[in-house]
């Protein structure tokens, strides 16, 4: 089953304090954005990788793919303000008939979550990673609670998420038409009425978002290279 992945890497990564885009942060050998692409490079089922970069780091990561021999990389597109701003930049390149979206910080996606939200979504028309929340989640207004949802109901979204092709374009559009903001692909899926199908992740799958994760992601890979499982 093939797929496209649009992989938006144009943030700042400010919240990494880094100094610059977290996306260049070695993690053992390689830059943090080469271990992402490299997932897909590696994945069968994947046919082009549309990295979205920074305008002006377009080059960087450019040279980085090749250094790298990341071959299916077939554009390098540069994002927008915000990551929705990046992907709809991505999807104009996109062409296989199932899409994936892939956060250029989430390295450690592993293949079966892959394949198993390609099938879901190919059957179903969208689909997301996600994992159960564990902590009790409180709504806040003026620092003081206002609801305690019900914790069962509680999902937190990961990437990838996946759609038909015609779905996520159309949804696109209409977010961009009703100028909606979305943290998330789903969410523009969502506001079309359609229904979004999860598909349990791992708790691995971390987003790479503040300096802590940085240690985190080492714990992984370390555990990884001693063939653990988590
Ligand atoms: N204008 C933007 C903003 C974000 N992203 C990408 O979307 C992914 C998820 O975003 P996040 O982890 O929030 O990254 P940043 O926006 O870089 O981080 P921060 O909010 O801390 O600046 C990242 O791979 C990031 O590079 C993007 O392509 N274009
Ligand atoms: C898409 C996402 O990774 C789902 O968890 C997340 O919402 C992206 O976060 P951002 O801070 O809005 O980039």
């Amino acid at each position: 089953m093939k797929y496209d992945v649009i992989i938006p890497a144009a943030g700042q990564g400010s919240r990494m304090k880094a100094g610059y885009n977290k996306q260049f942060i070695k993690l053992d050998d390689r830059p943090l954005i080469v271990h992402t692409v490299a997932v897909f490079e590696e994945d069968p089922w994947c046919e082009r990788v549309i990295l979205v970069a920074n305008e002006k780091e377009c080059d960087a990561m450019s040279a980085l793919m090749k250094e790298w021999q990341m071959m299916k990389v077939r554009a390098i597109v540069p994002g927008g303000k915000e990551r929705q701003d990046s992907v709809l930049e991505g999807l104009k390149r996109a062409e296989a008939a199932i899409v994936l979206i892939h956060d250029g910080a989430r390295p450690f996606v592993a293949k079966e979550s892959i394949h198993e939200l390609v099938r879901t979504a190919a059957d179903k028309g969208s689909a997301v990673l996600a994992v159960p929340v564990k902590d009790t989640i409180k709504e806040v207004n003026n620092g003081f609670i206002t609801n305690t949802p019900e914790r069962t109901a509680l999902w937190a979204a990961q990437t990838p998420q996946a759609f038909q092709k015609d779905l996520i374009v159309k949804a696109y559009e209409k977010a961009t038409s009703e100028q909606f903001r979305g943290t998330d692909d789903a969410s523009l899926v969502e506001k079309c009425g359609k229904k979004v199908h999860i598909v349990e992740g791992s708790d691995e799958n971390i987003k790479l978002t503040t300096p802590l994760d940085i240690d985190i992601a080492h714990m992984i890979l370390k555990k990884r290279k001693k063939g653990e499982k988590s």
